[in-house]
């Protein structure tokens, strides 16, 4: 299965799998075995029960988490809208590689795998001021990038972005898809002053007067950048394939908004990891109905946030799958 226009992406998302009933109703009535008192495990229930719809076992295991970082490059950077030059992109790709920033860290820790691609670095999108951010062949190209780098092996997935400048199209992408002002989307990204953050809100303004009036898939296109196309990519493939999702800051949730937009319930195998610090994330976690695992003040990108919830989505699973029941355990129920 694969695509090669907006439209047959779309198709793909309108057929894909739903989450198990009998597993989710095996998985509860195995909650309701485990040696604790009824739900005082609290949210950890709620995540091992779903995670077992998600993978059609009532007693699932985790051991093969991934971790995807995409990067990209903004043509919009020429506005002045990122406290940071360009080139940061490419030098933090390298720096990935090296094993030195946080996502290596974070991976690490939570025992997952990391890969790292970058989208054609040299060859920034169009300011989207401008002209469209990408063409529709380069956008399913992004999308495509995405679709095959999830393992097949995976059983957790995480994506994660870096690109300098992609608070903007971030931005616009969420006010073009659930309206309100500029002002409600825009934050400062990596720390710019009030007169780029000014600049950064009429850019946004400027964009969204061009492209919002098109279906979610096509602002992707417009508004977008690589490395948000290539994770909406990730995220649809991994629901084709059943591996429960972790969404990242901001502007993961803003590429992954285009898929719910284009096709309701496309997340429903998506948990929001964390709540990012950057203004606008948690008015685009309540539009997208979700509650984040974690609110530790992170704006980092990377997939940092989604990778610190992982090893809390292993502890539910854990508890859930090798807990004993009150028979085996020979602990009285009342
Ligand atoms: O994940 C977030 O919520 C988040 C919030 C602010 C900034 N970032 C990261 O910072 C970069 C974008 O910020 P900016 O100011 O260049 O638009 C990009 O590399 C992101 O990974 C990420
Ligand atoms: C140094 C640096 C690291 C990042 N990681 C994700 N976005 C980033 C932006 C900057 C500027």
């Amino acid at each position: 299965m694969s695509f090669t226009t907006l439209d047959t992406f779309q198709a793909i998302l309108a057929r894909a799998p739903q989450a198990n009933a009998q597993s989710l109703a095996d998985a509860q009535a195995r909650n309701a075995l485990l040696t604790k008192p009824a739900g005082s495990l609290g949210r950890l229930e709620d995540i091992a029960v779903w995670y077992a719809s998600w993978r059609q076992n009532a007693r699932p295991k985790i051991e093969a988490p991934q971790v995807i970082v995409f990067a990209g490059n903004h043509g919009v950077t020429a506005q002045g809208v990122s406290a940071f030059p360009p080139e940061v992109t490419v030098q933090m790709v390298a720096n990935f590689e090296q094993g030195g920033a946080a996502i290596n860290q974070l991976s690490r820790n939570a025992g997952a795998s990391l890969s790292v691609y970058a989208l054609e670095l040299d060859r920034p999108t169009h300011d989207f001021t401008d002209q469209p951010a990408m063409s529709e062949q380069d956008c399913v190209a992004a999308l495509l990038v995405g679709w095959n780098a999830v393992s097949e092996a995976s059983d957790l997935l995480v994506v994660g972005e870096m690109g300098i400048g992609n608070t903007t199209p971030a931005a616009a992408i969420c006010n073009a898809l659930f309206g309100g002002t500029a002002a409600d989307w825009t934050g400062r990204g990596t720390g710019v002053d009030d007169a780029a953050f000014q600049i950064k809100q009429d850019v946004v303004a400027k964009g969204v007067a061009k492209y919002a009036d098109r279906n979610a898939l096509h602002v992707l296109a417009a508004l977008g950048g690589r490395e948000l196309a290539a994770m909406a990519g990730a995220i649809a493939r991994a629901r084709v394939l059943r591996i429960p999702v972790v969404l990242d800051g901001f502007i993961c949730c803003a590429a992954a908004a285009t898929l719910e937009k284009a096709q309701t319930g496309a997340l429903d195998h998506c948990l929001a990891g964390h709540a990012s610090a950057e203004s606008g994330h948690a008015r685009l976690l309540t539009s997208l109905g979700k509650d984040a695992l974690l609110d530790f003040g992170l704006r980092l990108g990377e997939g940092s946030g989604a990778a610190l919830a992982i090893p809390l989505i292993k502890a539910a699973v854990a508890c859930h799958s090798d807990m004993a029941s009150f028979a085996e355990a020979g602990v009285s129920e009342v």
